[in-house]
Parts: structure tokens; C-alpha cells; sequence
């Protein structure tokens, strides 16, 4: 049985080593580029209208200025490249990363007059990290950073629950790794397989984290739903045939009431009691204390329940229990996530611009969107492993600051559009659009020097490892976007292993923060999302008193067939007449005693009732 040593240990042991390299040692001599004069500055602050975004700070209109703004910051001499790479390479030692802005083509006088706004937005860092109430329309502090830090955290309370959690996690996942904790009825007798149910940030982390850093033969084993889609948890049951017996599920809601999460709870308790299993015995919440989630599993007696806090928000929760709970039971190192998530924290915490690389990414955003987003950022990491990364970064990213008002009510419409899957398998698909077509966006490539463990690798030609192709093509991408203007970010680690990955997702958390601050912007809620769920919530209440309607005039006798506007009229909801053809069509397609006579193609002229009709029965 693998044990669970090095995987996971005591919370006391997370002291990352302090840096070999002090912040003075890091800063670099500065090398003055020489850049094109026809270079124009940039607002220093997000254009208020499109009148002012059409104005350039000469005080020429977009009309007078040229199409191509930016062909002028666009370095092509490779020896002052090359200085410009130098000159503005950041690196961190220990945790071997790097960040490599020289192709954006920022300007000195941009970089100057964007200081002021960084340290802004530094001080509004510090003032997070210390307990404000950095997320404002929800009243609420912001703590991830204190998760793998938590002597930082405000007081000794949520201090002592931090530790408390990690211990939890880690005795439990060497509990069930260990068989000390063991399934009620499988011959295997013990877990071979995790499910976690859940969505947006209590599955994007976990799914991320799984992808990169899963052993090929992980102690336990897992599968996702993330969705209400019921054809897609079948498959994941179906997939599990009969080791849902000795499956582990996890239920993953910080707010513990997300309706596709219930629902995919509710179907595998169903596959449970058709399969004569006891889900009690396998079940284990991750949620806010006496959320509806929470109570379900203390009343009817899971296995574990773990907390989620108030101040951790779901797309910063991988290095809560939401991410580390699977990532232990996988036998992922959740230590090393968490000392490398702390170095960069670390890092990140510098007041010094060209030493801090989430303020470097901030600026580059800044600078290659102009800070509205109107470039997207195409993420690329060139490792299979890295695939859901740029899926990871979308909700990190995109709901953090795509936000219809600033934080002094102004409405700025922000945001950044993240997309991208993996090189050099896209450099196959849409690379083609990328250095020829429409130039609405900038890449970042994420680098692994890495290319397999030591021992294994081979020339598949004189002098030729697979591994150089990788090389190659990340290479050759990143050069030939350039020439053709095409700006683009690099990151680079080691390897791809628990200390860079924790890495990379503080990288990401602390810029977006930084991001955030620059265009003024609330960071932390999430205010669009509510309306899909209430619009959603309003279908479904819709298509109860459709059918409460459709029962009536079926319980008549003779029957009588109703057209689509006698039921919106009966419904009392005229407007609402395609939304009543749209469930109508649904329900018909999914046999629910729902008889439509008539084309689909017409929807006028559909007749509709109920096959069956039931006087008692209670639909509103
Ligand atoms: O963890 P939960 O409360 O179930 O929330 C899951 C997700 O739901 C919402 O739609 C939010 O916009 C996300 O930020 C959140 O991660």
C-alpha cells in the first residue's frame, strides 16, 4: 500500500527555504533600449469612453493616427533584442522560473508612467494580505495567499483553522490511502477512485492540478462531473462500472447550493442505491460550514466534511481543501504545491517593478490591451500536461476582471479574453490565424525545459531529441508571431512538478490581483454570474406552470390539445412565448408524456398535451 509520506506532511514543515537570492541580488543592471521614436504612449489609466480611447495622448484623434499603433514598439534588430531580453529577464532561482517580457513592446516612458499606478496597486496588495475588505460588494476579506502562508494570516483564529484543515487533509488522505479508511463493500477493499462533483472553481484547480501532476499509477484514481449534463455523468458512472464501490466521491461546493453540483449529487446517489452501495459511507463534502451542502452531510452521516472559507473565493481555492484533498488522494506532493505557491507569494510581494513577475505580466496585459482588453491573451504551454491550464486561467482571469463597473461605479465594460490549448498541437489548428490573421490578441508561451525524466530520452535523429521538436516549434512560434508583429509573454519553468505548479497558479492569482488594481476594478465578485443562474432558476419555474397548464387541459374531457400561444396566454407570460416553444421542443425530445402534434419547423403550428394527465398532480 503506498503510503502517504512526502506526499503530504504536518503543516508545521511548511517553511519554504528562504531564497538563496535576496532581493537586491535580483535586481539587474539596466540596459537603455533604443526604441523607435514614432513610438506613442499609452494611457496611463483605462480609457472612461471610446472617445477617449480613439484619442492617442498627442491629442490626435484615431483618425489621424496610424492603423498599426504598435509597429513602432516592435524591436526587429536582433542585437537590441537580445538586450531587451537580458535587460528585462526576470528569474527566480529556487523555484527555476522565469518571465520574458522583451517581446511586448512596452516603452520606457509607458513603463514610467504606469509606476505610479503599480505601486498603487501594491500598497492595495498589502493592504489584502494584512485583512482589508478587499472584495467590497460582498463585504468580505480575500485570503488565499494566507493558505500557504499562515503566519500572515490577520488573526490567530483563521490561523489556527488553516493549519487545522491541512492536518485534516493529510490525515485523511493517508487514511484512505493506507485502506485504514475503507469502502463498506468492495472486494477491493479499499478506494481505488475519487469523483468529485463540482464546478467552476471547486473543479477547474482540481482538474488542472490532476492533468499536470497525476502519477501514471496514482493510489487513487480520478473522474469529474463537473456539470449537469446527464449524459455526461452517466458516462462517468458508467465509466466507473462496478468500482463505484470502492469510489471515494467528493462534493465540492464553497456555497454548498450550485444547482448542477446538487444535481450531479443527486444522480450519483442514485447510481449508489441501484448499485446497493451506502453513499454515507463514501461521501465527502467540501463547502462553508452549515451551508445547505454542509447539513446534508452531517445529517445523513459522510464520511468527512471539510471546510471552504468565506474569504477564499472558488477561483482561488486550488490551495484550500477544494484543491488539496484531491491532489493528496492522487498522491500529488500538496507540500511542494504550497512552498511553491509561497516563494512566488514571496516574490510577488516586491515593490520593485522589474523584479516583481506578476506586476510584469499585469503591465504586459496593460500594455498589449491597451488596458481594456481589446487584445486577447492566447495562452500556449508547450506540455501536454499543461493543457487545462489556459481553462484554469479563463475562469482566474476572465471572471475576475471581465466586470461591467469599476470600483467608483463607472462603467468601464473590463475584461481580458483568455483562450488556448497546447503547442505545438494548435500550431495544426488556428497558429495560422494567429501570425497571418485578424491581430486582436498576444500569446503567452509557457516553456518546460524539461522534456522527460532523466534516462529516458533518445535521438530519434543525429543530434535530435523529440523533446528538441517540442523546443522547436515553441521557438520558431514565438519568432515568426514577431515578426509579424504579433507580441507575446513567456514563461518558463524546470519541470512541470507540484513546486512549479503551485508556482504558477500564485503567479497568476497575484497578477490578475495586480491587474485588477491598475483598472480599478473589484477583483473578487462575481455579479454577472447571478444573472444566468436567476434567468436559468426563471426557465424552470416557467416550465412547471407549463406544465401545471398542459395537466389541466389534459385531465378534460375530450382532451384538449393546446397551441403554443394558448399556453403562453394561460401562463399568463405572452412574452414569453419562445421560451415556452424552447421547453415544449425539450421535453418532447426527451419522451415526457408530452404529446406535440404538428411540425418543429413551425412552431405556430404545434398542438401539445399530456399523454397522461394526472388531477392530483401539483407542478407550481
Ligand atoms: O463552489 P460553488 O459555490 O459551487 O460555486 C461554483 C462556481 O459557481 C459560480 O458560478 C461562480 O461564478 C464561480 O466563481 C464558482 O466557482
Amino acid at each position: 500500500m503506498a503510503s502517504i509520506s512526502g506526499v503530504c506532511s504536518p503543516s508545521s514543515t511548511l517553511r519554504p527555504r528562504r531564497s538563496l537570492l535576496s532581493s537586491k541580488s535580483l535586481r539587474r543592471d539596466t540596459i537603455s533600449l533604443p526604441i523607435g521614436p514614432s513610438v506613442r504612449l499609452r494611457h496611463a489609466r483605462p480609457p472612461q469612453s471610446i472617445a477617449d480611447l480613439s484619442r492617442s495622448t498627442d491629442g490626435t484623434s484615431a483618425a489621424e493616427a496610424p492603423v498599426e499603433k504598435k509597429v513602432g514598439a516592435i524591436e526587429k534588430d536582433p542585437i537590441n533584442l537580445w538586450h531587451r531580453y537580458v535587460d528585462w529577464l526576470y528569474q527566480h532561482k529556487e523555484l527555476g522560473l522565469y518571465v520574458d517580457v522583451s517581446r511586448i513592446g512596452f516603452t520606457d516612458e509607458f513603463f514610467e508612467r504606469m509606476e505610479p499606478l503599480l505601486q498603487k496597486a501594491f500598497r492595495a496588495m498589502q493592504d489584502l494580505e494584512k485583512g482589508a475588505i478587499a472584495n467590497p460588494d460582498e463585504g468580505r476579506m480575500v485570503g488565499h495567499y494566507w493558505l500557504r502562508s499562515p503566519k500572515l494570516a490577520p488573526n490567530s483564529f483563521l490561523r489556527l483553522q488553516i493549519d487545522k484543515t491541512l492536518d485534516a487533509i493529510c490525515n485523511f488522505a493517508d487514511e484512505i490511502i493506507s485502506a485504514k479508511i475503507k469502502p463498506p463493500s468492495s472486494p477491493a477493499g479499499r478506494f481505488t477512485q475519487v469523483l468529485s462533483v463540482g464546478i467552476g472553481g471547486s473543479a477547474l484547480g482540481p482538474q488542472f492540478v490532476a492533468a499536470a501532476l497525476a502519477p501514471d499509477n496514482p493510489p487513487l484514481k480520478i473522474r469529474f462531473i463537473d456539470n449537469t449534463d446527464p449524459a455526461g455523468i452517466d458516462h462517468q458512472i458508467a465509466q466507473l462500472g462496478p468500482e463505484l464501490a470502492s469510489t471515494l466521491v467528493i462534493v465540492i461546493s464553497k456555497s454548498g447550493g450550485t444547482p448542477e453540483t446538487r444535481n450531479g449529487l443527486l444522480e450519483v446517489q442514485k447510481a449508489f442505491r441501484e448499485a446497493g452501495l451506502n453513499f454515507s459511507k463514501q461521501g465527502v463534502a467540501i463547502t462553508q460550514e452549515n451551508s445547505l451542502l454542509d447539513n446534508t452531510a452531517r445529517i445523513e452521516g459522510w464520511l468527512a466534511r471539510f471546510p471552504m472559507f468565506d474569504w477564499v473565493g472558488g477561483r482561488t481555492s486550488e490551495m484550500s481543501a477544494v484543491g488539496l484533498l484531491p491532489a493528496a488522494l492522487q498522491g500529488i506532493d500538496i507540500n511542494e504545491m504550497l512552498v511553491g505557491a509561497s516563494l512566488m507569494d514571496e516574490a510577488t510581494r516586491t515593490t520593485v517593478v522589474k523584479n516583481n513577475p506578476a506586476a510584469l505580466l499585469a503591465l504586459c496585459w496593460y500594455w498589449a490591451s491597451d488596458g481594456v482588453g481589446s487584445k486577447d491573451m492566447v495562452v500556449l504551454p508547450y506540455k501536454d500536461s499543461l493543457l487545462l491550464f489556459s481553462r484554469y486561467l479563463q475562469q482566474l482571469v476572465m471572471e475576475s476582471l471581465g466586470k461591467e463597473f469599476d470600483l467608483d461605479g463607472n462603467r468601464v465594460n473590463q475584461g481580458l479574453t483568455v483562450y488556448g490549448n497546447k503547442g505545438s498541437t494548435d500550431q495544426h489548428a488556428y497558429i495560422q490565424q494567429l501570425r497571418e490573421g485578424v491581430h486582436n490578441f498576444f500569446v503567452t508561451f509557457i516553456e518546460v525545459l524539461r522534456d522527460r525524466p532523466p534516462g529516458h530520452d533518445w535521438e530519434l535523429e543525429p543530434g535530435v531529441t523529440c523533446g528538441d521538436y517540442l523546443f522547436g516549434m515553441l521557438q520558431g512560434t514565438r519568432s515568426a508571431l514577431y515578426a509579424n508583429n504579433r507580441e507575446s509573454i513567456s514563461v518558463t519553468v524546470q519541470e512541470v512538478n507540484p513546486r512549479s505548479v503551485g508556482a504558477l497558479i500564485a503567479l497568476y492569482e497575484r497578477a490578475v490581483g495586480i491587474y485588477a488594481s491598475l483598472v480599478n476594478i473589484n477583483a473578487y465578485h462575481q455579479p454577472g454570474v447571478e444573472a444566468g443562474k436567476k434567468a436559468a432558476a426563471e426557465v424552470l419555474a416557467l416550465q412547471k406552470r407549463v406544465l401545471a397548464v398542459l395537466n389541466e387541459a389534459s385531465c378534460k374531457e375530450p382532451v384538449e390539445p393546446l397551441t403554443i400561444d394558448e399556453i403562453a396566454d394561460r401562463c399568463h407570460e405572452p412574452e414569453q412565448i419562445e421560451m415556452i416553444y424552447k421547453i415544449i421542443a425539450h421535453m418532447a425530445a426527451n419522451d415526457r408524456a408530452l404529446i406535440a402534434e404538428g411540425s418543429c419547423g413551425s412552431p405556430r403550428s404545434i398542438k401539445v398535451f399530456l399523454g397522461e394527465c394526472n388531477v392530483d398532480e401539483l407542478y407550481v
